[in-house]
């Protein structure tokens, strides 16, 4: 589909990306380069991905690598599913990189990986892991009508000039000038002619897409405001800093898996609405099946709290399916994963028929998979349907050997201790039936 229909895509014609990964990290020191350094387990390129290849209307991602990371680069694409990624050979400097990535797009009668031309290109550091939709929207959209865009960050620093005996020669004012950052898109032809007649002093010293634009196709790139978490690993601590901001993203999410259809709409608009300030929560409806690729990336993006709602009482077998496909998916369990088991139970009668032998079989179950670093919890809700009544449900007591949780219907927050050193996954079911 063309971006730009129904959807908050451009109305631009075919959009790709270009992410330069194939440099040898040497300011931040190791011998593994920054770009393939994992962070919670995983390498710092396949979060990039992951975030470029959540935008929907990005057709082709290109990651360009070094010759001898070219096999480490399909490995990963391959372990965490990433889709639309073709791994292409870098060059000696970044702009020999992505003059290579360009390549593959380009009418080149010789290359054998001829894809769509794009009409607009983003081109983004593969060590720039934060990068949303709306920036890569902004500058895409910016680059349609202007040729070029970039995004730019305030300085941090005031911009100085030595002379040539070491000492201040002049300083820049610093409100003037601004720290240019990725991503970038470019009208495809005009970063493309650009590169074409570079020469190899620019390719081999210069840091700047923008600048060759305006140098070789006198194309006034349009500066877009980016967003603070657009910096670029460089250093050690810029991993550590990494490290903390997705540490705390992955305890952000929760995955409510259903095949009770109502059920997910009522309780996930409802969990959408009473966490969205505190957490992202994906909601799929879905049957446990294996084969699911939606449930394998949720899985591969390293989610960590699941939500499991149905209408059958006890659904064992469906935590344990669960649990079988997050042992086969084989992600790094490097913090507890909380399963919470829901069972929506709308008959009449308002007690709560507990089949104790079920119970006892969760209990089991639970003491089991708590070896393997998974918390369940279970959740009895009896709710009627009652339109209109504000229904919270609130934690009676938790049988702390298993964490199964009975409910009624008083009103208060459900603090789920989630993950360790993470921020607790604080649940609150609230049921406008
Ligand atoms: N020959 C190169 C050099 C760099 N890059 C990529 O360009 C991005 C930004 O470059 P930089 O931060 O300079 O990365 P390195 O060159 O690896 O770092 P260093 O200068 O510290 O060696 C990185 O994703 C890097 O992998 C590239 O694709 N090809
Ligand atoms: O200069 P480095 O190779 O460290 O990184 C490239 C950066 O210069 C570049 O990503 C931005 O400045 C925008 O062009």
């Amino acid at each position: 589909m063309e971006p730009g229909g129904c959807d908050a895509g451009p109305t631009v014609k075919a959009v790709a990306a270009v992410l330069p990964a194939g440099g040898s990290g040497e300011r931040l020191g190791g011998a593994t380069p920054k770009q393939f350094c994992t962070v919670q387990g995983r390498p710092l390129v396949s979060y990039t991905v992951r975030a470029v290849e959540r935008v929907s209307w990005i057709s082709d991602i290109i990651v360009v690598v070094s010759p001898e990371n070219i096999e480490t680069m399909k490995s990963i694409i391959e372990k965490y599913g990433h889709k639309r990624v073709t791994v292409t050979e870098g060059g000696i400097t970044r702009h020999r990189s992505i003059f290579n990535g360009l390549k593959l797009f380009s009418e080149n009668k010789f290359s054998n990986h001829l894809l769509q031309k794009p009409e607009v290109v983003v081109i983004h550091d593969a060590v720039r892991p934060f990068v949303e939709e709306d920036i890569l929207l902004k500058v895409v959209m910016a680059a349609k009508e202007h040729g070029a865009a970039g995004a730019i960050r305030p300085l941090v620093s005031t911009v100085i000039a030595s002379a040539a005996d070491g000492c201040l020669d002049h300083s820049l004012e610093r409100t003037k000038y601004r720290a240019s950052e990725m991503p970038q898109a470019f009208l495809f032809d005009i970063i493309y002619q650009a590169y074409q007649q570079c020469t190899d002093y620019d390719l081999d010293y210069g840091t700047e897409c923008l600048h060759l634009a305006l140098k070789y196709c006198k194309t006034n790139a349009k500066l877009v405001e980016g967003t603070a978490d657009l910096w670029k690993v460089t250093y050690k601590r810029d991993l550590y800093a990494a490290e903390s901001i997705i540490k705390d993203s992955l305890s952000q999410q929760i995955c409510i898996i259903t095949d009770v259809k109502e059920a997910v709409v009522q309780v996930g608009f409802l969990l959408h609405e009473s966490l969205r300030s505190q957490i992202k929560v994906e909601t799929i409806s879905i049957s446990l099946s294996k084969r699911d690729n939606h449930l394998q990336n949720i899985f591969s993006g390293q989610c960590y709290n699941f939500v499991c709602i149905n209408d059958k009482k006890y659904a064992t077998e469906e935590i344990q399916q669960l649990v079988d496909m997050l042992e086969e998916s084989n992600i790094p369990l490097l913090h507890p994963v909380v399963l919470i088991s829901v069972h929506l139970n709308t008959s009449e009668n308002a007690s709560f028929s507990i089949d104790l032998e079920e119970l006892t079989k969760m209990k089991k179950f639970a003491r089991e998979v708590k070896r393997k670093n998974i918390l369940v919890y279970g959740l009895l809700i009896q709710y009627k349907t009652v339109f209109g009544i504000q229904v919270t449900i609130r934690a009676q007591q938790r049988d702390s050997e298993t964490n199964t949780i009975h409910v009624s219907n008083n009103s208060q927050l459900l603090q789920l201790q989630g993950k360790r050193n993470c921020t607790p996954a604080s649940l609150v079911l609230i049921g406008t039936v």
